[in-house]
C-alpha cells in the first residue's frame, strides 16, 4: 500500500440485514445504500438497532458472543462478508470512531495517528509517516493545536481534541468509509461543531454513515437520512430513507414526522 494514494469514492450498500442477540431478533431486513461520498445519517429512538446496523457494516458484530446476522453488505460491490476475505481487510476499508474518543492515552499524538498502520500489517518509512501525521491531523482539524507537541500523550488533549485524534487515527489507514457512532455526544457545543466541520471537509473523499439522537446535527452534516423504528419489542426496521431535506420537510410516513420534529423518542 502507498501512504500518499487517496482512497477512490467507495458506496455501501447494506441488503436485507437481519440481526440477533441470541435468540432475540433486533433488526428486521434493513436495506440502505450509503452512496459513495454522501453523509448518511442513521436517527431513530434509543433501542431501534442503529448502532448494530452500524456495527454490522464494519463486522463488528460478529464479535459479541452469540450474535448473529442474515444479509449482505457491498463496498463498491464485493461482499464484506465474503469468506474469502479477511476480517482486518474490511476494518481497514470501513473505519469506526465511537461515542467516547478513545485515543490510547500514555501513547504520543503521533503514535496515536500511525497505531493502525501496525495493525494491518503497512510498514511505512519514518518521512512517509511524518507526511501521513500531518496530513490526517489537518484533515480531522486538529493539526495547527498539536503541531508543536506531537510527542505528548493523547490522554492530555481535550475531550474534543481526543475524538478529533481518533478521526486522524481512523483516516491513517486510508479507509473507503467511516462509521461514526455519536461521535459528539460526549463533547460540548463547540467541539461539536468543529467535528461537524470535520465531517464536511471529509465527506469528498470518505464515504460516512453516522448515528445521532440529534436531529439539528443530521439536518446540518448529511444528505441522506435513514429513520429507525422499533415498535413494541418488534425488531428494529427503517421506516423511511431519503434525502435529508425530505426527511425534515416533507417525509411520507407520519411517524418519521413526528421523530423528527420532537413529538416522540
Ligand atoms: N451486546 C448486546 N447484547 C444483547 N442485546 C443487545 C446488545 N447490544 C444491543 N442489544 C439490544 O439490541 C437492540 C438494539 O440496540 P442498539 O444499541 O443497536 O440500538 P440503538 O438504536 O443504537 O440505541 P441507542 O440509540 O440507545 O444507542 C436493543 O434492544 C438492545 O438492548
Amino acid at each position: 500500500m502507498t501512504l500518499t494514494m487517496p482512497p477512490t469514492l467507495a458506496s455501501l450498500d447494506a441488503r436485507s440485514i437481519s440481526a440477533w442477540f441470541g435468540a432475540r431478533k433486533v433488526l428486521d431486513r434493513v436495506s440502505l445504500v450509503m452512496p459513495a461520498g454522501t453523509v448518511t445519517a442513521l436517527i431513530g429512538p434509543s433501542g431501534c438497532g442503529k448502532s448494530t446496523f452500524l456495527r454490522i457494516l464494519n463486522r463488528m458484530h460478529e464479535l459479541v458472543p452469540g450474535a448473529s446476522l442474515a444479509g449482505e453488505v457491498l463496498l463498491s460491490g464485493q461482499d464484506v462478508y465474503d469468506p474469502g476475505r479477511k476480517l482486518t481487510d474490511a476494518r481497514k476499508q470501513i473505519g469506526m470512531v465511537f461515542q467516547k474518543p478513545n485515543p490510547f492515552p500514555a501513547m504520543s499524538i503521533y503514535d496515536n495517528v500511525v497505531a493502525g498502520l501496525k495493525l494491518t500489517g503497512v510498514r511505512a518509512r519514518r518521512s512517509e509517516k511524518d507526511d501521513l501525521v500531518r496530513e490526517c491531523l489537518t484533515k480531522a482539524g486538529l493539526w495547527p493545536e498539536v503541531k508543536d507537541r506531537l510527542r505528548q500523550p493523547g490522554g492530555a488533549l481535550s475531550g474534543g481534541q481526543q475524538q478529533r485524534l481518533c478521526i486522524a487515527r481512523s483516516l491513517a489507514v486510508r479507509p473507503k468509509v467511516l462509521l461514526m457512532d455519536e461521535p459528539c455526544s460526549a463533547l460540548d457545543p463547540t467541539s461539536t461543531r468543529r467535528i461537524e466541520e470535520t465531517i464536511a471537509e471529509l465527506a469528498h473523499e470518505v464515504t460516512i454513515v453516522i448515528v445521532t439522537h440529534n436531529m439539528q446535527q443530521a439536518a446540518r452534516v448529511s444528505q441522506q437520512c435513514a429513520f429507525f423504528l422499533a415498535e413494541q419489542g418488534t425488531p428494529g426496521l427503517i421506516v423511511e430513507a431519503g434525502p435529508t431535506t425530505t426527511i425534515f420537510d416533507s417525509p411520507t410516513d407520519s411517524r418519521t414526522s413526528d421523530y423528527v420534529h420532537g413529538r416522540f423518542g
